[in-house]
C-alpha cells in the first residue's frame, strides 16, 4: 500500500475539546495511545478502494490514511457511501479493487478473532439483540478477548464491562432489557459494547443521531479521551468541526476534501456538496468554527 496521504492530519483538536460534565467523568481508560505504536504511526491505510453493491459502483477509488490516536470524521450527503466505506474498513464489505491495511497488514490477512480484538464497529442498528440486558450486550464486547467461545468471563472482563457501563452513564439501566430502552439509551449501549471491546480502532456509524445535546458532547468527549484511533460517520457538521482532528468530506462515492475541519468545511464546499447556503466564521473568543446553514433560495 503506497504513497503517503497528501493532507497531513492536524496534530490535535485545534480548539481543544472541553471535558463536558456527563456520563463519563473518568480520566483515561487505562489505555496507552495507539497500544504502544508511535503517536504518528499510520494505523489505518485505505488505498484506491472501490466497492460495488447491487451491480453499481458505490465507492470510486478512495485513498486516505489515519494515524494512531487520530479522530477522523466522515461527512457527506445521504447515499454518498459513508456507511459502505465504514463497512469496508471493518471487513464487512469486500472491495472490488484496492484495499485496507491495519498497521501495514491487509485486512484480509488478519484472522477474524484477531481483527475483532483490534477493531470495533458501532453500527446504526442498535436493536439486533432483543431479550438481553444492557450488561449482557456490553459483555458481548469482551467475547473476542476470551480464549474460546466456551470460556466464561473472568474478573478482568467483568471490570471492563462495569467500567464501560459507567462511562456511558448506564449504571441505572444495566439490568434492564434492551427492548425497554429509548433510542438514545440503546445507542449508548452499542457504544459501551464497542468501548468494552477495547479496540485499537473504533469505527462509529452516526454514533450521536439519537442522542440529546448533553449526551452528544459526553459521548464524543469520552471517545476522544480513549486516545485510540477513531473514524466516525457524522451528520452534524458542527460536531465534526468541534471534535474531529480531521474531516473527510465525501460526495458520490469519492472523497472531495480531507484535512483539518477549518480547511475542509468552507462555505463554498458545503454549498457545493450539500446544495445549501452556508456561512462559516470563526468565533472571535474561542476560535471555533461557527457554521450556519440555510436552504438555497429559488
Ligand atoms: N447492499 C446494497 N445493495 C445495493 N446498494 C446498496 C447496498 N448498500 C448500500 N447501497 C447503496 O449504496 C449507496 C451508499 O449507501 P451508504 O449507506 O453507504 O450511504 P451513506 O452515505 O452512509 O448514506 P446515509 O447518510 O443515508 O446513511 C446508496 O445509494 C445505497 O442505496
Amino acid at each position: 500500500m503506497g504513497e503517503p496521504h497528501p493532507h497531513p492530519p492536524a496534530r490535535g483538536p485545534g480548539d481543544g475539546p472541553p471535558r463536558p460534565a456527563g456520563p463519563d467523568d473518568g480520566g483515561d481508560h487505562g489505555r496507552d495511545e495507539g497500544r504502544g505504536a508511535p503517536a504518528d504511526a499510520v494505523r489505518l491505510r485505505v488505498e484506491r478502494l472501490h466497492c460495488r453493491l447491487g451491480g453499481r459502483e458505490i465507492l470510486h477509488g478512495i485513498s486516505f490514511s489515519v494515524r494512531a490516536g487520530e479522530v477522523v470524521g466522515i461527512l457527506g450527503p445521504n447515499g454518498c457511501g459513508k456507511s459502505t466505506l465504514l463497512r469496508c474498513l471493518a471487513g464487512l464489505c469486500a472491495p472490488s479493487a484496492g484495499g485496507v491495511a491495519i498497521d501495514g497488514l491487509g485486512l484480509g490477512t488478519i484472522p477474524p478473532a484477531a481483527l475483532a480484538r483490534r477493531l470495533a464497529l458501532q453500527g446504526q442498528d442498535a436493536t439486533g439483540a432483543l431479550g438481553f440486558t444492557v450488561r449482557d450486550i456490553v459483555a458481548m464486547g469482551r467475547l473476542p478477548h476470551r480464549p474460546s467461545m466456551l470460556a466464561g468471563a473472568g474478573a478482568a472482563d467483568d471490570a471492563v464491562v462495569t467500567d464501560s457501563i459507567r462511562r456511558l452513564g448506564l449504571d441505572d439501566l444495566a439490568d434492564r432489557s434492551i427492548e425497554t430502552l429509548s433510542g438514545g439509551e440503546r445507542q449508548r449501549v452499542t457504544i459501551a459494547r464497542a468501548v468494552a471491546q477495547q479496540p485499537d480502532i473504533l469505527l462509529l456509524d452516526e454514533p450521536t443521531n439519537h442522542l440529546d445535546v448533553r449526551h452528544r458532547f459526553a459521548v464524543l468527549g469520552l471517545v476522544r479521551r480513549l486516545g485510540i484511533t477513531v473514524v466516525a460517520v457524522l451528520h452534524e457538521i458542527d460536531l465534526a468541526a468541534r471534535w474531529c482532528d480531521r474531516v473527510l468530506l465525501m460526495a458520490d462515492g469519492r472523497v472531495v476534501a480531507d484535512g483539518p475541519p477549518a480547511a475542509v468545511l468552507t462555505a463554498e464546499r458545503l454549498q457545493e456538496v450539500y446544495a445549501v447556503a452556508a456561512r462559516v466564521t470563526a468565533d472571535p473568543h474561542t476560535g471555533r468554527l461557527r457554521i450556519e446553514l440555510e436552504p438555497l433560495q429559488g
